[in-house]
């Protein structure tokens, strides 16, 4: 019995050994102040991971500017002051940006590696991005997202607006049906009808096809930051199977049954037939890939911009101002007769007043991270002449919550103001300080430099056209006006916009003509 239990010890302390050897770092020499946590492997990562920001707050304020932690078997080192940046955003060359985007990606969506150096496919992903999402193609996508809204929200029996009672519904199921099933059309296309389809029973077929992938979309992004974070899908039963039936609906030979497919889509489809060597069903996950990036930060974006302005008579009023004046300019007439509104994108760029209310509502709502991974041991320079060594393979951290909510940037952090981003002449504001200087990266919930989301233009359109549309077709009102704001789900955090985490009763009808 005691030779066991001595065993037993031997080998708890020889692990324990094992792990202050090889498991924990010393801080060599020119290098930031490190933290590895108490836990073997996790490190610090349940601390960061309950309040990210609370623990990036007090770990600036005990070691400075930069500081190393040990984050599920990984040290990164979080750089804080905005004015040091542009030395992770401009300094390209030590850095790697793609390894861990693409590793992330494969991981969590099940395709195989799209890093051209892996060797499965020769696509330039980052150029086709912003081929087929900027320019001459956000144009189209603009005008088919305006055309699918309006079908959504009036046509289709997503909301009940055949008689003109009030409705209640939860106003982020409300967004995300709306967002949702418009954002798939625009992406994906509408099905080609067979000859004799009739077509309320086409739009009818459609709308299940689409609820159905909805459905299975949310089992799945449930356990997206688990993903992130390493754990198999294999875990997850029900998400599983969620993830492998929206991918059956983004298989090649079902998408070719589509019609006005977006720019984006159709160039994937075609380089994942001719430069890669994925099977059927990876070409389906690389597309599945593209369906969350459109979707997981758009969904609770929409929410937060629609909350804010309904909760804000000021907000409410002044964006209704907003679109009756570009309305008017354009010669449009909301109409209930079938006439659809229509918007070109230069008319949607003259609406300071909802860009305002949708920066400042992600301003209150984003908490991405924006990672690079060290190529090669190096020296990195800080704002100030400070300079640190960084060891290979390391990652760097930026965290903008930590700006978004600074006091110093924008008094009041924590309060919505619709025209935050507005200056004296009701034009955008661009001019932010930080301690007295004029601050370059005051806003980043699309990411920074070349790894910024390509689809960040379309996704703010889409938002302001579905507050447009809201505004011009619909009374809305939340059921408790004095209804207390739901707070940030948390288990997101580093991913993205941040989902709420319950839903918020309102009603909607829509006005009298
Ligand atoms: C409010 C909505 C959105 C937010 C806040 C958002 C934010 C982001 C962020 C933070 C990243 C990662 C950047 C990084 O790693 O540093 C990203 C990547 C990406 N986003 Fe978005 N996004 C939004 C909407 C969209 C939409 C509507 C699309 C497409 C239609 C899109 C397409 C993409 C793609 C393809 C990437 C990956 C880019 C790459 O790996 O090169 N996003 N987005």
């Amino acid at each position: 019995m005691l030779t066991i239990s001595l065993i037993f010890g031997l080998v708890v302390a020889l692990c324990c050994c094992v792990w202050l050897i090889l498991g924990t770092r010393r801080r060599r020499p020119e290098e930031p102040p490190v933290e590895n946590g108490v836990i073997p492997y996790l490190g610090c990562a349940l601390q960061f991971g309950a309040n990210p920001l609370e623990f990036l707050r007090a770990r600036q304020k005990k070691y400075g500017q930069i500081f190393t932690c040990k984050l599920a078997g990984k040290f990164v080192h979080f750089l804080t002051d905005p004015f040091s940046y542009h030395s992770v955003i401009r300094q390209g060359k030590h850095f790697d940006w793609k390894k861990f985007h693409f590793s992330t990606s494969a991981k969590a969506f099940g395709h195989s590696s799209m890093d051209p150096s892996d060797g499965y496919t020769t696509e330039n992903l980052h150029q086709t991005f912003i081929k087929t999402l900027q320019g001459d193609s956000l144009g189209s996508l603009i005008e088919n997202m305006m055309e699918n809204l309006q079908l959504v929200m009036l046509q289709s029996n997503t909301l009940k607006v055949a008689s003109r009672e009030w409705q209640t519904d939860g106003l982020y199921a409300f967004c995300y049906r709306v967002m949702f099933e418009s954002g798939y059309l625009t992406l994906f296309g509408k099905e080609l009808s067979s000859q004799g389809d009739k077509i309320a029973a086409r739009q009818e077929a459609q709308r299940a096809l689409i609820l159905n992938a909805l459905e299975h979309f949310k089992e799945f992004d449930k356990i997206f930051p688990a993903l992130v974070a390493g754990l198999p899908i294999h875990v997850f039963k029900t998400a599983y199977s969620a993830r492998e039936k929206l991918a059956e609906g983004l298989l090649h030979e079902n998408l070719r049954k589509r019609d006005n497919m977006s720019d984006l889509i159709s160039l994937r489809m075609f380089l994942n037939d001719t430069l890669s060597t994925f099977d059927d069903m990876g070409k389906a996950k690389t597309h599945l890939a593209l369906l969350w990036a459109s979707q997981a930060n758009t969904l609770p974006a929409t929410f937060w911009s629609l909350l804010y302005t309904i909760r804000n008579p000021d907000a409410l009023r002044a964006a209704t101002d907003e679109v009756h004046r570009v309305l008017e300019k354009a010669s449009q007439k909301v109409s209930l007769d079938g006439k659809h509104i229509s918007l070109k994108r230069e008319e949607l760029e003259d609406m300071p007043v909802l860009d305002s209310i949708i920066k400042e509502a992600m301003r209150l709502s984003s908490a991405s991270m924006n990672i690079r991974v060290a190529k090669e041991d190096f020296t990195l320079h800080l704002d100030g002449n400070e300079s640190y060594a960084i060891r290979k393979d390391d990652i760097i951290a930026l965290y903008p919550q930590m700006v978004h909510l600074d006091p110093e940037v924008y008094e009041d952090p924590l309060t919505f103001k619709y025209d935050r981003f507005l200056d004296e002449n009701g034009r955008e504001k661009t001019i932010f300080y930080h301690k007295g200087r004029k601050l370059k990266y005051y806003y980043m919930p699309f990411g920074s430099g070349i790894t910024m989301c390509p689809g960040r233009f379309f996704a703010v359109h889409e938002i302001k056209q579905f507050l447009c549309l809201l505004l011009s077709y619909f009374e809305m009102e939340l059921v408790d006006k004095n209804v207390k704001l739901p707070t940030l789900d948390q288990s997101r955090a580093g991913l993205g916009i941040l989902q709420p985490t319950h839903d918020i009763e309102f009603k909607y009808r829509l006005k009298s003509p």
